[in-house]
């Protein structure tokens, strides 16, 4: 952890312009930080609430409760003044901090000790005696009888509280004289950290003397490549990483989790110590866990150090690129909050910052301070611009699916100067590379690299699942191929981008659901590979005819999975190849055919205009009409339609995540 200064996009770029992270966690500087020191401090600081925001829909309901917050260089004026009351700051300290807080009660206090002349002098002598007004008279001439009094006096033993106040007036001296007047962005301006933040984790010592032999070889066990300097160990259980045994006993027996998978195992550890990381891990490897559990872990050791109020944190952000995916980790998080809360430490809050959804209902949680915050961009700019939160205390980011952002516009090189001059001597973490092969799915696209080999590019590869594209496309990217994709969970711009930057050629292979299948115009595409059958055959017309377009030559490659597919489908493919004259698989031509039997019971009838064959309305040549799979979908959709129609609805809004 470490790196980039206050990430407050209202104060500085927009937020959404940074990021190649994977997974990858940040901090920030507090105020009184050294960013080149080599152990940079963070210390969280009260700061004022903003001025409240009438136009906000919610900001009434502040009111109830509103307890005027007196900003801190007011407090400190008060105390101050206090403190020349009686006498326990010297009358030159108070004078030159009364300047430096912009004059008031202590500065004009300060200066009538502070003037020579003979009144002043005769008023000190009067007043209560201590150090500090006996040493503003030693330059003055007083006379022996003053001084023999005054060594006695400080002879005198002092009081507790004389003792207590003295120190408190030393420390707030200190405070006052170290500390510029400077915004926060005068501060980080120019700020480059030069190393990894410190965390109170460590690994324990026996599994350090291990050594860095073992932890290569578990690394080589579970294919995890590691980059960067003083990379932590690799640990395999939970309890060695020093996670909460309350956490590691929810993990086994709600979620099943016993153990970590592998890029939890180099993961977590990364995080714990500090470090910043890019995480690359494959969907459905618990790269979630990476980030989440370490960030409540700490959000409850920040928690323990000094209680959040209202106003204060998020102490950690995570960025997600869907509504869905934040929902989700917020959930993960406010989880593992609640077995930590129920095990006796201080509850973590995580607020949910996306669109779509009322922000008032989180109004109670914002109103305690939060610990957490999960985004989607859009949301959180407008937030952060209407003044919900401020990111000043925020020390661990985090961009869950950072990928996302290079299929979003951004562009590689931009991503890796962010990446290059925000983290700082960052670990990346890549599971799979090498040892791919022992997840099923890598297994099938790994043949699908074999089929792309195929052809020369563009190539389009269709799959019915939002989240197969993005495997696919994560994993073609791994492999060094230039893969671009979409589908319906994306917004309108990242479609955009996709099939522009398919088109230009500047991508070799477009990943999509059926949503780009229908309008995709280009006569160039030389391969469709359907890595999954779609539902209905018409989908599958219209993917294969993206491409031999104009009286092109192309080809179509299709995964069947026999488990997965109606008979209905298969049958309709196989009628499909053989109209087609195309060689037909054998697996195709053993599926029992029913609509041979119609037509043997026709003619049998004596029947003859119905062959028995083909679905009077798709078309489909495996199926009839009662069992037509598209005839049933628009049958619920239209179904859906009218309910829609008659309910009263909330209202639609809110645009795309982004
Ligand atoms: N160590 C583990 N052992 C078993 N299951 C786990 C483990 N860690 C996480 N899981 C489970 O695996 C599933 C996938 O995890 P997660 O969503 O974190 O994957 P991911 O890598 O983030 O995937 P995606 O890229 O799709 O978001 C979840 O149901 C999670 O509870």
């Amino acid at each position: 952890m470490s790196s980039p200064p206050s990430v407050d996009p209202a104060a500085s770029q927009p937020f959404s312009a940074v990021t190649p992270i994977l997974v990858s966690s940040s901090s920030s500087p507090g105020p009184s930080s050294n960013p080149t020191s080599t152990a940079p401090t963070f210390k969280r600081r009260r700061i004022a609430d903003p001025e409240p925001n009438l136009d906000d829909p919610f900001a009434a309901e502040d009111d109830d409760n509103y307890t005027p917050y007196v900003p801190v260089h007011q407090r400190k004026q008060a105390k101050l003044a206090h403190l020349a009351s009686r006498n326990l700051l010297n009358a030159s300290t108070v004078a030159s901090l009364g300047g430096r807080l912009g004059g008031g009660g202590a500065a004009s206090a300060s200066s009538d000790h502070d003037d020579g002349g003979g009144t002043a002098v005769g008023d000190d002598s009067n007043s209560k005696p201590g150090s500090s007004s006996a040493a503003a008279l030693m330059g003055r001439g007083e006379s022996l009888m003053d001084q023999t009094l005054r060594m006695h006096e400080s002879e005198r033993p002092k009081s507790a509280a004389e003792v207590a106040m003295e120190k408190e007036a030393e420390l707030l001296k200190s405070l006052l004289l170290k500390k510029q007047l400077a915004s926060d962005k005068e501060k980080a301006h120019g700020i480059k950290y030069q190393d990894p933040i410190k965390t109170s984790w460590k690994p324990s010592r026996e599994l350090l003397a291990r050594g860095p032999e073992y932890f290569a070889r578990i690394r080589e066990k579970y294919h995890i490549d590691v980059e960067g300097d003083d990379v932590p160990p690799p640990i395999t259980r939970f309890h060695e990483m020093k996670v909460h045994q309350c956490i590691v006993e929810y993990l086994a027996k709600a979620k099943g989790i016993q153990r970590p998978t592998p890029i939890q195992i180099q993961g977590i550890p990364t995080v714990l110590a500090g470090r910043d990381m890019i995480g690359i891990a494959f969907t459905g490897s618990g790269k979630t866990l990476v980030f989440t559990l370490p960030l409540v872990l700490f959000a409850v050791e920040e928690e323990l150090k000094l209680p959040f109020q209202r106003g204060e944190g998020p102490v950690g952000l995570i960025m997600c690129p869907s509504r869905e995916l934040a929902k989700q980790t917020h959930e993960i998080i406010n989880n593992l909050a609640s077995v930590m809360a129920q095990d006796g430490y201080p509850k973590i809050r995580s607020l949910l910052c996306i669109g779509g959804i009322n922000m008032a209902e989180q109004y109670q949680t914002l109103q305690q301070g939060i610990h957490v915050v999960v985004a989607t961009p859009g949301r959180l700019k407008d937030m952060l611009a209407k003044r919900k939160f401020h990111l000043r205390n925020c020390k661990y980011l985090c961009f869950d699916e950072a990928d996302r952002m290079i299929d979003m516009g951004f562009e590689d090189d931009k991503i890796k100067d962010f990446a290059q001059s925000a983290l700082v001597k960052p670990v990346t973490v890549n599971v799979g590379r090498a040892g791919a092969a022992n997840l099923n799915i890598v297994q099938l696209v790994e043949y699908l690299l074999e089929v792309l080999q195929r052809t020369p590019p563009p190539v389009v590869i269709f799959a019915e699942n939002k989240h197969d594209v993005d495997d696919i496309q994560e994993f073609l990217l791994s492999k060094g191929v230039k893969a671009v994709g979409t589908h319906g969970g994306k917004t309108q711009e990242e479609r955009e981008f996709a099939i522009s930057s398919f088109k230009s050629m500047e991508r070799d292979v477009l990943v999509a659901t059926d949503v780009a299948s229908k309008g995709l115009d280009f006569d160039e595409i030389k391969h469709v590979i359907n890595f999954d059958m779609p539902k209905e055959i018409e989908d599958y017309v219209h993917r294969i005819g993206r491409t031999g377009r104009r009286g092109r030559t192309g080809v179509a490659t299709t995964f069947i999975n026999a488990e997965q597919c109606s008979p209905q489908i298969l049958l309709d493919l196989k009628y499909l190849l053989k109209e087609a004259s195309q060689k037909i698989h054998p697996f195709l031509l053993s599926i029992e055919d029913p609509a041979e039997a119609i037509a043997a019971v026709n003619a049998a009838a004596g029947g003859k205009a119905d062959d028995g064959k083909g679905c009077s309305y798709c078309g489909g040549l495996g199926h009839r009409l009662a069992a037509c799979p598209k005839f049933e979908a628009d049958k619920r959709a239209e179904a859906g339609n009218l309910r829609d129609m008659y309910s009263t609805g909330r209202g639609i809004g809110g645009g795309g995540d982004y």
